[in-house]
């Protein structure tokens, strides 16, 4: 992942918004990850059409989100590095949806404390592995030499 990765979602359209001439009810147009303002629909906007590391249309998840851009950020805080990931946008733009998210689709904040609580317990799990075979070994050897101490006396 690069040092720091710009994403851009675009929010399904709301009433006002609404573009009807449009298939997807909205101006914008995506392609990969490249946006453009189409208005009306076919023509573009000269200078409106930019790209970013990823661009979201307006039907994709805040877990797709997740996933893709954050997951990462989230790992890696568990081992030990800084990273950082914010929303940052225009009132109503879709904040603290992708953030907090709905009951059917978690936002950013909750999908990212459920994966670092689930990778403390990874690593707890490996911890207690790790020594659990520690202490296994030590007992067999420890069975072994005391076999071959009674052997010889
Ligand atoms: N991707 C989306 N899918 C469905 N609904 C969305 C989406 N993004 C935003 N909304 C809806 O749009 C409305 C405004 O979104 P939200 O509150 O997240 O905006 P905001 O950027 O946090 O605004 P503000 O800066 O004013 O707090 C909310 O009702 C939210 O549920």
């Amino acid at each position: 992942m690069e040092k720091i990765c710009v994403a851009v979602r675009v929010r399904p359209p709301t009433s006002t918004t609404q573009d009807n001439n449009n298939p997807n009810g909205n101006h914008w147009n995506v392609e990969s990850n490249r946006i453009s303002l189409h208005k009306p629909l076919g023509t573009p906007v000269p200078g409106a059409s930019h790209t970013f590391d990823h661009v979201f249309d307006q039907n994709s998840t805040n877990s797709g989100v997740y996933e893709l851009l954050t997951k990462d950020i989230i790992l890696a805080a568990v081992e030990g590095f800084n990273g950082t990931a914010f929303a940052y946008g225009q009132t109503s733009s879709g904040k603290t949806y992708t953030m907090n998210g709905s009951e059917n689709d978690p936002g950013i904040i909750s999908l990212a404390v459920k994966d670092v609580f689930q990778n403390i317990e990874m690593v707890k799990f490996f911890f207690f592995l790790t020594f659990a075979k520690a202490d296994l070994f030590l007992i067999i050897f420890m069975f072994v030499v005391l076999v071959l101490l009674n052997i010889s006396i």
